[in-house]
């Protein structure tokens, strides 16, 4: 039986914004460090031992991990950054207001394109060609993706780098956005497509997994 807990990072400044973000990497907010820093008072508080902590390439999860990992005085485990975790590609919708969006196309394709599972944002023209993803070659970076990208995506990472750890018995942390841990959610809480629009996950709130020793869950609870 091991743990896993899930968190999403603390206020970016483009959340404070209200920014579509996506893969664009923007720092935390002083609010968002503080909301960091609480998450691991919350962490801290389970007793919890991890064996790894693994987050995305985008500053605001690192940052927030570093300072969860600070709180729990555990700096010292493994921690993996993976392109998997990204948040969702926003495609060319990303550093646009929300707002100012939704007055232009109207609350229902503004909430089409937020919450739906299968519906692509308007797509870049070009790929950004940020350089942190050269290593992996060409087809990583996307222009645009729906949740179910994102999810597929995703699923590799957890079934080769997260779920193995957990069948070993050692407690995993991930720290990551709001629609990568919406697309994790989906999978290990078996929501249906229709319903994955009515998931949340809020900045800087943990969410604990107690698993069996065949990764069936046991418990799920909101610290
Ligand atoms: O990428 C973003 O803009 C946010 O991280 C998530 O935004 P959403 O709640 O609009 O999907």
């Amino acid at each position: 039986m091991a743990t896993l807990v899930i968190l999403r990072h603390g206020e970016s400044v483009a959340n404070r914004d209200n920014i579509f973000t996506g893969w664009s990497d923007v720092p935390l907010t002083a609010k968002g460090r503080q909301q960091a820093a609480a998450a691991g008072q919350l962490v801290a508080a389970t007793g919890l031992q991890f064996g790894a902590l693994h987050t995305s390439m985008l500053q605001r999860a690192i940052v927030t991990s570093n300072i969860v990992l600070a709180a729990i005085d555990q700096l010292y485990i493994p921690e993996y950054k993976s392109w998997r975790l990204n948040e969702r590609h926003y495609g060319a919708l990303r550093g646009q207001n929300k707002a100012a969006v939704k007055a232009r196309v109207g609350e229902k394709q503004i909430k089409i394109w937020r919450r739906s599972f299968k519906t692509v944002p308007p797509l870049l023209d070009h790929v950004s060609q940020d350089r942190r993803y050269d290593q992996f070659g060409p087809h990583v970076e996307p222009r645009g993706e729906s949740l179910e990208m994102a999810y597929h995506r995703l699923l590799p990472y957890w079934n080769d780098q997260i779920a193995p750890r957990l069948l070993d018995g050692h407690n995993q942390l991930v720290v990551a956005h709001g629609s990568t841990l919406r697309a994790l959610i989906k999978y290990l809480d078996h929501v249906a497509d229709a319903d994955i629009s009515q998931v949340e996950v809020a900045n800087g709130e943990p969410i604990r997994y107690d698993f069996d020793d065949r990764l069936n869950v046991l418990r799920k609870q909101t610290l």
